[in-house]
């Protein structure tokens, strides 16, 4: 397991909101690290350093010694201070910047008479970085454990008073920072939970918990633009369910509803990971394929097409079945944005509405894109 995982918050729970807002949690974690990071960071480790004077007063003949350690382990913590120094996720450089300032410490302090007791003051201090860094007690224990024994390691070598007396105010600080890192991260959390919650429930139709009008039209803009630029395909299957206003007649409104998380829940199977699926309103639904081919959006539409077809939906003890039309569009060079695309597709949509419904009609061979992007510009 990554270190950086080890210390992020487990934050648990079933169900997309909870994935959310424990993704919501981890991201913005990380993104403040990242931040932080190259601000505090070599502040940090020049303090280690400057602290060579400090040294210099309590034992002059050790003290170049102890500098040039404590030059040394800022050294090897400077590249964790920058993304472009080491290649892992900012929890993962702000534990090894740690480590490498307080091994620095600890270290420089042991080369020096009475270095240890009198420096366990800069040894604390450190420990209460902890906290911003973990989120959890398991990444508490990963990130000071290591500097844990090496400090207990170098007062093993000394006298035994020296032990005692730093062990134990050690002890206590290293407690005091674990109470503050549950108490803090507890809180921040809760904090930012609910700003995910708020995102989540902003971007989700609250009928069928899918995507909604607002997260599609950022996705398909995102993903037109990731084609574009990637000179990769791009799929759009618009999906309208057939005869829908015939369910809402003859069972009713709350039936028509349920009729329509139904076909959402097909829907969803039927795309899978391959696709971003959501409800554009009403009774239409989008899919966004990044990276499809003609020939795969086709596989798709039909998959969704027979899934909605074969999925049975329970009303007042009547079994129904609905079936969808699907309009395929695939990117060329005709489109000037996604807005063109995806009139594509809802062009293709409308004939297989005409053609008798319950059909995939694709807007992706070249001609007939380029007719239907144009007459959707006009
Ligand atoms: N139950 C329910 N009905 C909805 C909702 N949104 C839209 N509708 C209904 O969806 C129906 C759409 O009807 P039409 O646009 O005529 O289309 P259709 O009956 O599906 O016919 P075709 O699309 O031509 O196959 C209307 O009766 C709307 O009231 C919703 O959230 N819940």
């Amino acid at each position: 397991m990554m270190i950086s995982q080890l210390i992020s918050h487990p934050l648990s729970g079933q169900g997309t909101p909870s994935r959310h807002e424990a993704d919501f949690v981890r991201q913005r974690t990380e993104a403040e690290l990242a931040r932080l990071l190259p601000r505090v960071g070599p502040g940090l480790a020049l303090l280690v350093v400057l602290y060579t004077g400090w040294d210099l007063l309590l034992d002059p003949a050790n003290a170049v010694q102890s500098g040039l350690t404590r030059l040394l382990f800022a050294a090897l913590a400077a590249p964790a201070f920058w993304a472009s120094g080491l290649p892992w996720t900012a929890q993962g450089r702000a534990c090894w910047a740690y480590w490498m300032l307080s091994a620095g410490v600890i270290l420089a302090m042991a080369q020096l008479e009475g270095g240890l007791s009198q420096g366990s003051g800069g040894i604390l201090i450190g420990l209460f970085l902890i906290p911003f860094i973990a989120s959890s007690s398991a990444g508490f224990l990963a990130i000071a454990l290591p500097p844990t024994l090496l400090l207990f390691g170098c007062l093993l070598r000394g006298p035994l008073p020296e032990l005692a007396s730093v062990g134990l105010t050690y002890g206590a600080g290293l407690a005091v920072a674990f109470l503050q890192m549950r108490i803090t991260s507890g809180l921040r959390a809760a904090s930012l939970a609910v700003q995910a919650r708020l995102e989540w429930d902003a971007s989700h139709d609250a009928l069928t918990r899918c995507p909604n009008r607002a997260w599609l039209q950022k996705e398909a803009a995102h993903a037109f633009d990731r084609a574009r630029r990637e000179g990769a395909g791009l799929a759009f299957a618009m999906i309208d369910i057939d005869h829908f206003k015939r369910v809402n007649d003859r069972f009713g409104h709350a039936a028509g509803d349920q009729v329509l998380k139904g076909v959402a829940e097909a829907c969803q199977r039927a795309v899978g990971q391959a696709g971003h699926f959501g409800r554009l309103g009403g009774e239409e639904f989008l899919c966004i394929f990044p990276g499809a081919s003609e020939e795969s959006a086709l596989i798709h539409g039909e998959r969704i097409r027979a899934e909605v077809e074969a999925a049975a939906h329970l009303l007042d003890g009547e079994t129904l079945k609905v079936t969808v039309s699907v309009g395929l569009g695939c990117l060329s060079e005709h489109h000037a944005d996604w807005e063109q695309l995806l009139a594509g597709a809802d062009e293709a949509m409308y004939a297989a509405k005409q053609e008798g419904r319950n059909r995939v009609k694709s807007a992706c061979s070249r001609a007939d894109a380029r007719s239907m992007a144009m007459s959707a510009a006009n």
